[in-house]
């Protein structure tokens, strides 16, 4: 029986030998760095490295997991994701990769090279990836296939934790990642620049809408509004988008709806884009005008996909869904604002998706009541004239300044004074490069408005003079006219007098 102390040494010497062999494959790779050639140097050291940890990690203690590209004839998910999440793990000390850009995509994408590893570590556990391509021996052989696989090798110990918790995260890790990735879209009915071709749109079944990138760069950052506001919307969002075990709990369809409204040019269709960018959702614009009934509407938002917007602007002139109780035409054909309601009451309250619904108007005092109830819409948004703060934002997006001596204090004061819309103050500071130059063009803007507003104060208060001396003019007039009429009153009184008493 071996003693506590043999045990000890031997452990000790296994350490120091990991640990020398160690040292000398650093100084291996640091010497193949100066003295292999270029074209074989990444073959030699990758090759060199495995040989190396299959030497010196004990052979009964490892395990490898094959991750094929392909399950049968579908494509392995395990390995799809291993090539997103593996992107994002490929070290400065990685000799070799490759790099790729898909128009449809946003950024660069890195893969790894065949035969290079990449080490990762999971709560502690030392796991090491490897790519590995089968090129066939006879290339012109085209009944054989390159074979692409990944090799993962860890502790044997560890076989449980990877299975049920190491791939499963690589998994949701690799869903991030795409996610990040990924162009958000606006889809429209019969737009004409869809992309029939795209793969994610055939397998969600939007076959009735049409959709182009939404490649409105504004984010929150840039969007000029009340701080306070801007802040309760992104808390607001990131809520709901938590909260879905609540929503199956209290058994509420997983939507959250969101009334914007105010004049036009104040940043409504702007904050619809900012909210898909934040949240990576894609927009569908419905035009309630162009749906014939009910069951139309019923196929159309169905045929929307989950984590999306749904979009219903200028809700106010939405004629046929004006009015919630107006007569069915004929039967129950005709499309009504109870229709909407209680399709998105109800219709979503199984399916688990994530659907945000946010109607837009220029005149909220216009809508069916039955819309601004609570509970209808679940946050009110007034977008608003463009306050000082708001300025301040569109400067920086637009002329990359933060303050100006003496501009800045004119524009605020003269902001004090006249209604300007975001959209107007976006328009002048993009007139002209020189930020001073456009600066002074809001000037002008404001001023004129001002002018405006003046000569408008002075016009009604000019009517009103006029009709004040008017209305004296009409009292006088009235007052003669009684006075007249008292005189010749009195005068008949005093004639018919004289008459009785000759009588
Ligand atoms: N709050 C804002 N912050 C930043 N830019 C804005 C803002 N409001 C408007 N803009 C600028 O003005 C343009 C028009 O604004 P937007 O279309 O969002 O206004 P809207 O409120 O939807 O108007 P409408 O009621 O006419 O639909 C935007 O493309 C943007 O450049
Ligand atoms: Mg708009």
């Amino acid at each position: 029986m071996q003693s506590f102390g043999d045990m000890q040494s031997m452990t000790s010497n296994i350490f120091s030998a990991y640990a020398s062999a160690a040292a000398s494959m650093m100084l291996f790779r640091s010497m193949a760095h100066d003295i292999i050639p270029e074209p074989v140097k990444s073959y030699i050291i990758s090759a060199f490295t495995r040989i190396f940890s299959y030497l010196f990690t004990p052979s009964a203690t490892r395990i490898t997991m094959v991750v094929d590209e392909y399950g049968g004839m579908t494509r392995n998910q395990i390995y799809d994701s291993a090539e997103v999440y593996l992107h994002t793990k490929i070290s400065p000390n990685t000799e070799r990769f490759k790099v790729s850009k898909n128009p449809k995509k946003r950024s660069i994408s890195l893969s790894m090279e065949k035969n290079e590893l990449v080490i990762d570590t999971f709560n502690g556990i030392q796991l090491e990836w490897q790519f590995v391509l089968e090129v066939p021996e006879n290339q012109k052989d085209h009944s054989q296939s390159e074979k692409r696989y990944f090799e993962l090798r860890f502790n044997k110990q560890y076989r449980e934790i990877v299975l049920n918790e190491y791939l499963p995260f690589v998994m949701e890790k690799a869903k991030e990642i795409r996610e990040r990735d990924r162009n958000v879209k606006l889809y429209t009915r019969d737009c004409p620049y869809s992309y029939p071709d795209d793969e994610e749109d055939v397998v969600n079944g939007s076959g009735m809408w049409g959709c182009v990138n939404l490649d409105h760069p504004v984010t929150f950052e840039k969007l000029a509004m009340d701080p306070q506001s801007k802040t309760e919307i992104i808390e607001d969002l990131d809520r709901f988008v938590r909260r879905k075990e609540y929503y199956k709990k209290v058994g509420k369809a997983w939507k959250r709806g969101y009334l914007l409204y105010g004049p036009p040019g104040t940043g409504k269709s702007s904050l619809i884009a900012a909210m898909a960018n934040y949240l990576k959702f894609d927009v569908y614009d419905l035009d309630l005008t162009s749906l014939y009934d009910n069951s139309d509407l019923k196929e159309t938002l169905l045929s929307t996909t989950t984590r999306s917007i749904i979009v219903i602007e200028d809700i106010d002139c939405s004629a046929p869904m004006l009015n919630r109780d107006a007569e069915p035409e004929p039967s129950d054909t005709k499309l009504t604002l109870s229709g909407l309601l209680n399709f998105m009451d109800g219709l979503w309250s199984n399916c688990g998706d994530e659907r945000i619904i946010i109607f837009t108007t220029n005149h909220k005092e216009k809508i069916d009541p039955a819309l601004l109830r609570p509970g209808r819409m679940d946050m009110h948004i007034h977008m608003s004239y463009c306050t000082p703060a708001g300025f301040h934002v569109l400067a920086s997006n637009y002329l990359a300044i933060e303050d100006h001596p003496r501009l800045f204090p004119e524009i605020k004061r003269l902001m004090q004074e006249v209604q300007v819309t975001p959209a107007e103050i976006a328009e002048h500071l993009m007139r002209n490069e020189n930020a001073e130059l456009a600066l002074e063009g809001v000037i002008d803007l404001l001023k004129r408005k001002k002018t405006e507003v003046d000569e408008e104060k002075v016009n009604e208060k000019s009517l009103e003079t006029n009709a004040r001396v008017e209305v004296q003019e009409e009292v006088k007039k009235k007052a003669k006219v009684e006075k007249i009429i008292k005189a010749l009153k009195s005068f008949r009184r005093k004639s018919s007098r004289g008459k009785s008493k000759r009588v």
